[in-house]
């Protein structure tokens, strides 16, 4: 008999965040401050437990929509890019690429554990801050939680980030 397995997705109406960034490419092209409207989803895969389902999709909806409404109307650093230097005193955070200097209130900045503030990046994010706020109630049933973020109306990065084997990575 063939195995099955299973998936939930959410992608509501209110999971946007609207945040500026800037990102480098092709080595040393730094881009220039802006701004998107991002669209984010979610899926988790896995088997049925108890209840018949893979996991309560309202407790799924509602960790994605508290890690969206977190970074929504905020400038997004990194902190990990090799060339991005992000400092911060008490009351201004400082972004430096080269000669190019950006200065923000503190409030309005966050700073991701990220390299660069890629779609892709974003959505690994998320989907770390998910499964930690969702601990237990992501059970063992299931095994892949998906984040996908959405750039600019169809231009997703995508985060798919297994549950079983090393949920820590
Ligand atoms: N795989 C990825 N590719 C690109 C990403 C990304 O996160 N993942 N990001 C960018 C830039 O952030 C770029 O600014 C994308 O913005 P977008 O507005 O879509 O690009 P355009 O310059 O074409 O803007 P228009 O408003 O459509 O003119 C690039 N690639």
């Amino acid at each position: 008999m063939s195995e099955s397995s299973y998936r939930v997705e959410v992608a509501k109406e209110q999971f946007v965040f609207s945040a500026a960034h800037f990102i480098t490419f092709a080595g040393d092209i730094c881009e220039r401050l802006h701004g998107h409207n991002y669209g984010v989803r979610a899926a988790v895969e896995g088997k049925l437990d108890e209840n018949r389902y893979v996991v309560d999709f309202i407790a799924l909806r509602d960790a994605v929509l508290k890690e969206t409404q977190a970074l929504d109307h905020h400038v997004l650093l990194p902190e990990h890019h090799a060339e991005i230097k992000v400092t911060a005193d008490d009351q201004e955070t400082t972004a430096m690429f080269r000669e190019r200097r950006w200065v923000f209130p503190n409030d309005d900045c966050i700073i991701l554990p990220v390299i660069n503030t890629t779609a892709e990046e974003i959505a690994g994010v998320i989907a770390d801050r998910v499964v930690e706020q969702m601990g237990d109630s992501l059970g063992s049933a299931m095994t892949l939680l998906e984040i996908g973020v959405d750039e600019n109306y169809g231009q997703w990065g995508i985060c798919r980030k297994s549950l079983v084997a090393n949920p820590s990575s």
